[in-house]
């Protein structure tokens, strides 16, 4: 039974794909409420609200899955979440239609002063004359970040007759021009447009992208719009600029610290804010939790997620493809770490064949993930894979070979030691499986799984009739055997497979047998 923390308030209607699983329980409480039984929870689920730290997750110890529903995970330590390996997921698109039509619903209000208006008439007043607005037809719209938000708001700021400036390094000049807006420098933007709307996420880069420089280039009398996130544009700036009167007013639904109790901006009559609302909507919060609760079924049930943030998505089409090579380089992995016992300074994988056609980096993170799960004490996955090798100073290669040995398809692996090195290749076979065609430089075929001993030894008659004798009488049964040799009387391999798991004295008494180089029990 997996366990789901549902630490903040979420659509129950959205959640239905987890409650209605017979494999998921699902308790709704805040992180503060559970403190207890942090530990026992396999998947997180948050909005904005709850903030994922590391201290956090060292308490969740059984924890695979944090799924954010919504598009930000600036709430959440996506490396320390990676380090632990635990994948992270979002609701990209649930929410955008929603966050664009607030945006939008905050410009007109901006322009038309229509919360200060709707404040006066409440109070028994009737004042015409102060709230004379600006219409949007014929301004320019400038905005920063052309993502799906930004789309939506361009789309609709075409329908307004406005013109569309927009700042995005990453736009490419063809959906500008199927937009209709013009892809120009932030320099451009700044100095062209009445009205700026910012729709990046907040990173190094956008941090106070409107900061006091940024402000100064703007047209006196701009307005300015944040329904993305606080601190893209500088608070202090914004106030001094309101101040002097450069900005004529501004509308924020997102602040640097949330909520914004002590903000100066607060204070300011031509600056109107809502409760980062932009999500807000019946129809976006179902469409979010519907989207996680489905992503999360599908990581349970080992099928792929398609909107992870620290691993590369897969549809499920492209999943179902890459499967069988996928389990066959963890097998690689597990064999390898398993018969090369000594610290390792690089892997390189060599693709050929029909594998080199499919998305191989997730096949290499799935070997990577098998060889250092036996060497590190963390739990190591896809996730996490590359990271850990790294830190531990081990270098991975991928490439591509056009010469695949007559087989349709085969990744071969090198594992380079500080004193010795170890090759394994294998193959997959459509309706026959996954094999092993070859380790250590010896030819040889066997199905990666189960119990397995690898033997290597001196080619000599009677050799494989003492380690037959020597296991049959400790009553251990051989269900089945490969041999492998370079040449006759030369260096030979067994690999031997048991139904069961083979005792560290039977390795051992082997070990001391006539004619017999090494053993290795490889348990897959
Ligand atoms: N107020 C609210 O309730 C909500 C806020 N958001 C926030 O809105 C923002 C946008 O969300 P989406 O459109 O879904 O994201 P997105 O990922 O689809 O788009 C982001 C865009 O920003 C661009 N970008 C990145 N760095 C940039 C830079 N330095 N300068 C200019 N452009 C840059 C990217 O190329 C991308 O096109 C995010 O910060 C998200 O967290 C999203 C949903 C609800
Ligand atoms: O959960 C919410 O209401 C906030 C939505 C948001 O900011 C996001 O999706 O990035």
């Amino acid at each position: 039974m997996f366990q789901i923390l549902v630490a903040d308030s979420i659509s129950e209607e959205g959640l239905a794909p987890l409650i209605s699983n017979e494999s998921i329980r699902v308790i709704q409480n805040k992180v503060s409420e559970v403190e207890d039984i942090l530990h026992e929870f396999d998947a997180l689920l948050v909005r904005s609200a709850t903030i994922v730290t590391e201290e956090l997750l060292s308490k969740m110890k059984n924890l695979q899955i944090i799924a954010r529903a919504g598009v930000g995970v600036d709430n959440i330590d996506v490396t320390a979440a990676t380090k632990q390996g635990v994948v992270v997921i979002n609701a990209p698109d649930g929410n955008t239609l929603s966050t664009a039509e607030h945006t939008f619903a905050m410009m007109t209000s901006l322009v038309r002063h229509i919360p200060q208006a709707n404040i006066s008439v409440k109070s028994r007043n009737w004042n015409r004359t102060s709230f004379v607005g600006t219409e949007l037809a014929g301004k320019c719209l400038g905005i920063i970040g052309l993502g799906r938000i930004g789309t939506e708001i361009a789309k609709r700021a075409k329908a307004f007759s406005m013109t569309v400036q927009v700042y995005d390094p990453f736009l490419t000049h063809s959906k500008a021009e199927d937009l209709g807006v013009i892809s120009t420098s932030l320099d451009d933007v700044l100095s062209l447009s009445d009205i700026i709307t910012v729709h990046t996420p907040l990173t190094k880069e956008t941090k106070d992208l409107l900061s006091y420089d940024n402000l100064a280039k703007t047209k006196k009398g701009v307005y300015v719009i944040n329904c993305a996130r606080g601190g893209i544009i500088d608070e202090q700036a914004l106030v001094t600029y309101l101040e002097n009167g450069h900005v004529a007013g501004a509308a924020l639904d997102v602040f640097e610290v949330e909520p914004p109790l002590d903000n100066r901006l607060l204070e300011f009559e031509q600056v109107i804010v809502t409760p980062h609302l932009g999500a807000s909507t019946k129809e976006a919060q179902l469409n979010v939790a519907s989207q996680v609760a489905k992503e999360i079924v599908h990581f349970f049930e080992g099928k792929p997620v398609t909107s992870s943030i620290n691993l590369p998505t897969l549809s499920r089409e492209v999943f179902e493809k890459i499967q069988p090579y996928y389990e066959l380089a963890n097998k690689m992995g597990l064999i390898l770490s398993q018969c090369m016992k000594e610290a390792v300074k690089e892997v390189n994988i060599t693709y050929a064949g029909l594998v080199t056609e499919l998305e191989t980096t997730f096949i290499s993170k799935s070997l990577l993930s098998g060889f250092l799960k036996s060497r590190v004490a963390s739990t190591v996955n896809e996730v996490n894979a590359a990271l850990i090798a790294k830190e531990r100073g081990i270098t991975f290669g991928e490439s591509y070979s056009s010469s695949t040995s007559s087989f349709s398809n085969s990744i071969t692996v090198k594992v380079i030691g500080e004193k010795n090195s170890f090759t394994i290749q294998g193959i997959y076979v459509a309706d026959y499986g996954t094999r092993i065609v070859m380790l250590n430089g010896f030819k040889i075929d066997f199905n990666p799984s189960g119990h397995l001993l690898y033997i290597q030894h001196t080619d000599r008659p009677g050799v494989i009739g003492r380690v037959g004798k020597l296991l049959g009488d400790i009553e251990v049964n051989i269900a089945t055997m490969q041999v492998g040799r370079k040449e006759i009387g030369g260096e030979a391999i067994m690999i031997l497979s048991f139904d069961a798991p083979l005792q560290d004295d039977t390795v051992k008494t082997l070990q001391k047998s006539q004619d017999i180089v090494s053993v290795r029990k490889i348990d897959l």
